[in-house]
């Protein structure tokens, strides 16, 4: 369903100069599965999920979702995806209902059609007791809904969750990973980055773990274990990552030094 292929993105920073944000980065998500980008910040994930969703162009590299090539087709490829994040904007003064029926209108929906996903979106994300409540008074857990129902008003194959658990608490959190595997389980192509370990482990069935810009190692939990011979996760994780620091000539303690420790989150 996606194909990422030697995927490179290079900025132009005025402070870096030129700066390879993500360096040869290759992968397959396929539908009935969900797919977790984990690395720390700065790894260069946000930058891969915008190239998938089109709001970027990769510097080199072939990137396709649900067979439309993100640059020739970007059209078809947003028609395939839908995009959470944990800084959606919900406008105060619109209805749950309002917002998503917005959304799908802008998705050119016909209103016969808009109106039966709408009862049965709201119906499948348990929104029916807010449908009527404004933007301004709903709760974090409501408004994460409300951009989860508008993610996938046009009811696409493949979702891309973005650090979606971001500042919610760990009710709603816990919630929104329960909506994922519903997802998965009614056959999309589930895409989760974040920097979370143990979400990663309770929820993804393949993972793929990125550091500087590279994938560092792909496979399923249980692949990546036995391949490191590791069953602790964490130690799996952070065995990768200085590995890759001592290999590039740089002291394993730079994780800390950096900033990077809370990877641990
Ligand atoms: N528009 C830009 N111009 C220059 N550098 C950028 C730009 N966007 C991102 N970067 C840099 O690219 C690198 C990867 O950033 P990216 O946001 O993709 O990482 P991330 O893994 O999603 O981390 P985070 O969770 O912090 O967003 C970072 O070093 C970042 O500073």
């Amino acid at each position: 369903m996606i194909h990422v292929q030697h995927l490179t993105k290079r900025y132009e920073d005025l402070q870096r100069g030129r700066f390879t944000a993500v360096d040869g980065v290759s992968f397959t998500a396929r539908q009935g599965e969900i797919f977790g980008l984990l690395g720390p910040n700065g790894a260069g994930k946000t930058t891969v999920l915008r190239i998938l969703s089109t709001v970027l162009e990769p510097s080199e590299g072939i990137v396709t979702v649900a067979g439309y090539d993100v640059v020739r087709d970007s059209a078809e490829v947003r028609r395939n995806i839908g995009f959470v994040s944990n800084n959606t904007a919900i406008y105060d003064r619109m209805t749950a209902w309002e917002m998503v029926e917005y959304f799908g209108r802008l998705h050119g929906m016909h209103r016969d059609e808009l109106l039966m996903r709408m009862e049965r979106l709201f119906e499948q994300l348990r929104m029916n007791d807010f449908r009527d409540v404004p933007g301004g008074k709903m709760s974090t857990g409501m408004k994460q809904k409300v951009s989860i129902a508008r993610a996938m008003i046009h009811d696409p194959p493949v979702l891309i969750f973005d650090e979606a658990t971001l500042g919610l608490d760990v009710l709603v959190a816990r919630n929104l990973l329960g909506v994922i595997r519903s997802l998965r389980d009614a056959g999309k192509c589930l895409i989760f980055s974040t920097h979370i370990m143990s979400e990663v482990e309770r929820l993804c069935d393949k993972i793929a773990i990125m550091y500087r810009g590279k994938i560092l190692d792909t496979g399923s939990l249980e692949e990546l274990r036995q391949r490191h011979r590791e069953d602790d996760f964490e130690e799996l994780f952070f065995g990768l990552l200085s590995q890759h620091e001592r290999e590039h000539g740089r002291p394993s303690e730079a994780l800390v030094d950096r900033g990077e420790g809370d990877v641990l989150a």
